[in-house]
This record gives C-alpha cells, sequence and structure tokens, in this order.
C-alpha cells in the first residue's frame, strides 16, 4: 500500500514545473509527493516553487521538506492542486475528509488550475458512500441538531473522537466533526449541494466535479483517469 502511494506521488511530480503554486493536500499519500517536491527544491531540479497547504499538518510536512509555503490572499492563482481521497466514483466525484481537513483542502482545490488526486485502487467505488461516511464540519453549538437533521437523507451521523485527545476532534478552524454514513449517494453534485445549506455546517467532504485527473496506484503501474 505505501509503495503504491509513493507511486503515484512520484507521478504528479511530473505535472510541477519551475515558477508553479501549488496547492498541497492533506493526508498520508500527499505526504510523499510533498516530501518528494521538497527533494526536488533542495537538488535544484525545480525552482520558485510555492505551496499553499490545507492544513497545519502540510504546513509543517513542508515547512520540514523545504517547500516554502504561502497563503491564499497572497497570491493571484493557483497552477495545480495535489491531493488524496477517500473514495472516487467512475465520474471522479470524491469523498474526502477522513483527515479532518476537508474545509481548507475544497477552498484551494476548487480554486487550482488543475486538481490532481492521488490514490491507490481500493479507493475506486461504484458510488459515494459506499465504503466511507460523508465528514461534515459544523458549528459545534449546531451538532446535535445537524446530527438529527441528516435523518432526512436516511444518514446516520456520529460526532468525530479524538485519538491522543479526550471529547470530540477539533477541526484546524476550531469546528467539530460529524461522519455520515448515507445508504447511497444517488447525485453527488446535489447531496453536497444540500448539505451545505444546513445552517452549521461549514462544509462537507463530498467533491462533486472538482476533480481534473486521478492517478490510481495499482500493482500493474499508475492508470490516470481524466475528466
Ligand atoms: O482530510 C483529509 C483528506 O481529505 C485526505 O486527503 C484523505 O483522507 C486521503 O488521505 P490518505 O491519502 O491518507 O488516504
Amino acid at each position: 500500500m505505501e509503495e503504491l502511494k509513493r507511486m503515484v506521488a512520484k507521478e504528479a511530480l511530473k505535472y510541477v514545473d519551475d515558477d508553479m503554486i501549488i496547492g498541497l493536500g492533506t493526508g498520508s499519500t500527499t505526504a510523499y509527493f510533498i516530501q518528494m517536491l521538497g527533494k526536488k527544491l533542495m537538488t535544484g531540479e525545480l525552482e520558485d516553487v510555492y505551496g499553499i497547504p490545507t492544513s497545519h499538518q502540510s504546513r509543517l510536512l513542508a515547512l520540514e521538506s523545504g517547500v516554502p509555503v504561502v497563503s491564499l490572499d497572497e497570491v493571484d492563482a493557483i497552477d495545480i492542486a495535489i491531493d488524496g481521497a477517500d473514495e472516487v466514483d467512475q465520474h471522479l466525484n470524491l469523498i474526502k475528509g477522513r483527515g479532518a481537513a476537508l474545509t481548507m483542502e475544497k477552498i484551494i482545490e476548487y480554486r487550482a488550475g488543475t486538481f490532481i488526486v492521488l490514490v491507490d485502487e481500493s479507493k475506486l467505488v461504484e458510488y459515494l458512500g459506499q465504503k466511507m461516511p460523508v465528514p461534515i464540519e459544523v458549528i459545534p453549538a449546531a451538532w446535535r441538531a445537524i446530527k438529527e437533521e441528516l435523518e432526512v437523507f436516511n444518514a446516520t451521523a456520529e460526532l468525530r473522537m479524538g485519538v491522543k485527545k479526550d471529547g470530540p476532534v477539533i477541526t484546524d478552524n476550531g469546528n467539530f466533526i460529524l461522519d455520515a454514513k448515507f445508504e447511497r449517494i444517488e447525485d453527488p453534485l446535489d447531496m453536497e449541494i444540500e448539505l451545505n445549506n444546513i445552517p452549521g455546517v461549514v462544509e462537507n467532504g463530498i467533491f462533486a466535479d472538482i476533480a481534473d485527473i486521478v492517478l490510481v496506484g495499482t500493482k500493474e503501474g499508475v492508470k490516470k483517469l481524466e475528466r
């Protein structure tokens, strides 16, 4: 599994050129990409590349790996964004947010010229919601009301609890995460909009119609899926 992640991360480097602004996703797959990017910058194979982190995790790793970082309000455009995903359907719609970084990821990836997703083949699904819940970032005061309101969509939601921390997970933005298990998400774009219409929802982990390219790590090599 780690080898497949490394393989797609290496492939993603081929999309990076000098003078680019790159959205840096969050998670274990993107971590390989950030480290490899840092090496290319240190050896001088790449120059004047800046990263926009999508989380504390990617910011700390970028700084540690030698990738200079900037924030969204300092740039005019983002050339490409690179990130992992939890599920990818046949139309390249995604579920993201296992690492609770979905809000900043969507802010950056929505605005990237090209959004490239890195996964291994276990993440490919027939329909969204097949294996994973949809993480929903919510304002803490509204979590219980939203949990109940999600029943309208036949979803069962759980408040995500911390590991090595008592009580709920607190996101980089100071909010809670509800993990909502749906039976089947028929229309990802419609569901993404519906969920964001609930007062108190900050953002949800359905990324419909955003990914341009998905690089899939398989035992036979990297497969490229394009929209
Ligand atoms: O919040 C976390 C993100 O959406 C991750 O990009 C996603 O969970 C994939 O992570 P990994 O590459 O570790 O499977």
